[in-house]
């Protein structure tokens, strides 16, 4: 079974997927799965190179990707090119990453991505959950985390489904306003529920 795992930047994805993951779920994430592809020598890293030129390449030739965050989500139009460069390449690893793991005999696997819905990669898993937050404490955890300004964090806010269309296609939410152990109760709960699903 695949757990698809979505939320807005900083609702707590990652923060979720480890608490998963100490009660035995495997994870990948898309996240990581988009910086394997654009690694030196791949093809989509040439093709950014090739339409932003240098600005957005360091001098050891990786990308620069403060660089073109601060292109993409100034501009939708660029924005949407990076996506139909990147989005099948890292649909086609994820399938890959998604059929070792399930070579490894873990009870179910989470497919954690920010982009679930807005991607279609919600048509690979069997279910999604989201992990909600209120706008502001997005805001304030991205903030505090990746010490980027405010603007920038609205702006990628502003690429991204609104709460209310990511909730309207969740099967479960997780809710992740109040502290860890309060989440931890909730993925203890839906890691229960997974395992009982998997035996119906
Ligand atoms: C623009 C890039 C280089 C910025 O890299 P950076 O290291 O600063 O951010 P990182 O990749 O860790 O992403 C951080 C968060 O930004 C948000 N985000 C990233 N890409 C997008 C996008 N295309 N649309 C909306 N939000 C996005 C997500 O919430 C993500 O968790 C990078 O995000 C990228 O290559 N994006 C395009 C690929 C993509 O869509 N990735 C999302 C997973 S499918
Ligand atoms: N329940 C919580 N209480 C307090 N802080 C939290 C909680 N959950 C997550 N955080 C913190 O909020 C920040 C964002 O969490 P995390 O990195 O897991 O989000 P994410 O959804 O994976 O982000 P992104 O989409 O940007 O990769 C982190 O600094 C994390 O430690």
């Amino acid at each position: 079974m695949i757990i698809g795992l979505t939320g807005g930047i900083g609702s707590g994805k990652s923060t979720v997927a480890r608490a998963f993951e100490t009660l035995g779920a495997a994870s990948v994430d898309a996240d990581d799965v988009a910086r394997e592809i654009v690694l030196p020598g791949e093809p989509a890293l040439l093709a950014i190179k090739n339409r932003f030129g240098d600005q957005v390449i360091h001098q050891n030739g990786t990308l620069n990707r403060a660089a073109l965050r601060d292109i993409i989500f100034k501009d939708p139009e660029q924005r949407q090119w990076l996506e139909s460069v990147t989005h099948p390449k890292i649909r086609e690893r994820l399938l890959q990453h998604l059929a070792q793991l399930k070579m490894q005999g873990a009870p179910y696997v989470l497919l954690v991505s920010p982009l679930l819905f807005e991607s279609g990669q919600n048509t690979l898993v069997n279910r999604a959950v989201v992990v909600d937050v209120p706008q502001a404490l997005q805001l304030s955890r991205t903030q505090q985390r990746d010490g980027v300004s405010e603007s920038q964090v609205h702006a990628i806010l502003a690429a991204q489904l609104s709460r209310e269309q990511r909730l309207a296609q969740a099967d479960d939410v997780i809710d992740n306003s109040g502290d860890h152990v309060s989440m931890m109760e909730q993925v203890v709960r839906l890691d229960q529920r997974y395992r009982q699903l998997l035996n119906d």
